[in-house]
């Protein structure tokens, strides 16, 4: 959870109260945008896979490209009439905020500082606004279920009222409590290869309460699709062979969505 990010405050509210606005409209309304196709760009949809997945989860979910905006916002929902322009901006200063840190973990890896964002090619940005109502047996269920994120880097906006993510810590689930204007980090599986392992991606998952609903904003930079991935030769040397394998994004994202959430660790298929 980090502080001191640099995004603005108002363009955080406001994509905060937007996402509320859209998951207020009427069913009738958002199930126009509903599909369960991941391929597809834009898709209201529920649970993580419905098509895979035997159990499902408490969750509603809106998912976007967003880069380049030009080429995607035209498709987004129309509805709230604010939403469009308010996610773009968004949309923008998390891109910013995402590069800056993209440095400052080359840098803490011993490799230039444009190491990362040039690797990673013309990256996409997805976003999912996660909405999870109030669930009356919150104990038979997730949110979502423990994963890990197949992109680079994740910044997520958290539900300031309402607690329920979660990461695993030396075996334990640690409770997230949300700080006023923080926002999440997570490293995300590319790191975790880029680094040959140095950085972990994280385990995490949503609870639900059956008082309040939550809502949280996770927006995912993602390497472009054609790049070779895989551990930084820099960092790969006799002491430390490559753990990881050279891959494309398009097989490892294909692969992650071809599973379940919470079986082992998708990297794991591609270790050397
Ligand atoms: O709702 C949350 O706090 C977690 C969301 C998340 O992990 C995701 O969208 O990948
Ligand atoms: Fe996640």
């Amino acid at each position: 959870q980090v502080l001191n990010h640099g995004l603005p405050l108002e363009v955080m509210l406001a994509a905060m109260a937007v996402a509320h606005d859209f998951f207020r409209l009427s069913p009738e309304e958002k199930a126009k945008l509903y599909s369960d196709d991941p391929a597809k760009k834009m898709r209201l949809s529920t649970s993580f896979n419905v098509r895979k997945e035997t159990v499902h989860n408490w969750r509603d979910y809106l998912r976007l490209h967003c880069h380049p905006l030009e080429q995607f916002v035209p498709e987004w929902p129309a509805n709230p009439p604010p939403f469009r322009d308010v996610m773009s901006t968004y949309c923008k200063e998390v891109r910013q905020l995402g590069f800056r840190l993209y440095a400052m973990i080359s840098e803490s890896l011993g490799l230039e500082q444009d190491y990362i964002k040039k690797v990673l090619g013309e990256q996409e940005q997805h976003m999912a606004v996660n909405f999870y109502p109030k669930c009356p047996s919150p104990e038979l269920t997730y949110g979502l279920p423990a994963h890990t994120d197949p992109n680079a880097l994740t910044i997520l906006m958290m539900d300031e009222q309402v607690a329920g993510l979660q990461v695993l810590k030396e075996g334990r689930w640690i409770a997230v409590n949300p700080r006023p204007n923080a926002l999440v980090i997570n490293l995300g599986d590319q790191l975790q290869a880029l680094s040959n392992g140095r950085y972990k991606s994280v385990w995490h998952r949503a609870v639900v309460n059956s008082d309040r609903p939550r809502m949280s904003i996770a927006s995912f930079l993602c390497p472009c699709n054609s790049v070779k991935l895989g551990p930084a030769e820099k960092l790969i040397g006799e002491k430390s062979p490559a753990v990881y394998r050279n891959y494309t994004y398009d097989e490892y994202y294909k692969k992650f969505w071809s599973r379940n959430l919470d079986q082992e660790h998708c990297l794991e298929l591609f270790r050397t």
